[in-house]
C-alpha cells in the first residue's frame, strides 16, 4: 500500500512529516477551484477536498490523501488572492473581526471515500497601514486562503484562535490521523 499526497503545498508535506508520515509520492491535484453559485464555505471546501482527491490518478490499493482549506467571511469565500490587491482587499475585510478556517481532507482507496472538515475560528486585528504595506511586501500572502499564513509574519495580526493550529495552516492533524487509520494506513506502527 502505497500513500500519495495529492497537493502542491509544501505546508501539508511539513504537517504530516510532524507526524512522522513520509507519502510514497506527492502528485499535486489540478481542479476547477471556482465556487458554485451560492455555495457555502463549509459544503465548498468538503467538495474540493474529494473533487482533488478524485483527481489524482492511483493505483489499486493506494491511499491519496488531499486538502482544501478555505476561509470564510460569515457565507463569502476568500480563496486565494490573485494579486497583491485582492490580499490587501481580504486583509481589510478579515481586520478587525472573527472569521473561520475550514479544512476539509479526503483520503481515497479506489472508490471509498474518508472525509472530515476542521473549522476554527481566528480573530485578526485591523491592519495599520504599515502593517498592511510590510505584509504585502513580504509576498507571503501568495498561494494562501484569505491571502495569509498563520505560521508566519501573520501570526503577529492573530491575538486570539479556536479550533486546530494545524487545520489553519492547512492539515488538521487529528483528523487526518483517524483518516488515515480508518482507511488502513499504519499510522503508529512506522513511528
Ligand atoms: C489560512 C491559511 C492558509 N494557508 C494555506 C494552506 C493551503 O496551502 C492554502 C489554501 O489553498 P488550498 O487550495 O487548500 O491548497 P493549495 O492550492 O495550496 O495546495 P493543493 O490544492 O495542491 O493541496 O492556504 C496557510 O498556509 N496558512 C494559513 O494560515
Amino acid at each position: 500500500m502505497r500513500l500519495i499526497l495529492g497537493s502542491a503545498s509544501p505546508r501539508r508535506k511539513e504537517l504530516l512529516a510532524q507526524i512522522g508520515i513520509v507519502p510514497d509520492l506527492i502528485l499535486p491535484p489540478d481542479i476547477d477551484e471556482e465556487p458554485r453559485k451560492a455555495e457555502l464555505p463549509r459544503p465548498y471546501a468538503a467538495r474540493l477536498a474529494r473533487e482533488k482527491a478524485m483527481a489524482v490518478e492511483a493505483g489499486e490499493g493506494d491511499l491519496v490523501l488531499c486538502a482544501d482549506t478555505t476561509v470564510a467571511l460569515g457565507r463569502r469565500i476568500l480563496g486565494k488572492p490573485s494579486d497583491a490587491a485582492e490580499a490587501a482587499a481580504f486583509l481589510a475585510l478579515l481586520g478587525g473581526r472573527r472569521h473561520q478556517v475550514i479544512t476539509a481532507v479526503a483520503v481515497r482507496c479506489g472508490a471509498r471515500i474518508w472525509a472530515r472538515e476542521s473549522v476554527s475560528a481566528v480573530k485578526m486585528k485591523r491592519l495599520s497601514d504599515d502593517e498592511m504595506n510590510g505584509y504585502l511586501a513580504s509576498g507571503e500572502w501568495q498561494g494562501k486562503a484569505g491571502g495569509y499564513g498563520i505560521q508566519g509574519l501573520a501570526g503577529a495580526f492573530l491575538p486570539w484562535i479556536s479550533g486546530s493550529y494545524s487545520g489553519i495552516m492547512g492539515l488538521p492533524l487529528a483528523e487526518t490521523a483517524a483518516l488515515l487509520a480508518s482507511a488502513g494506513w499504519p499510522v503508529w506502527r512506522q513511528a
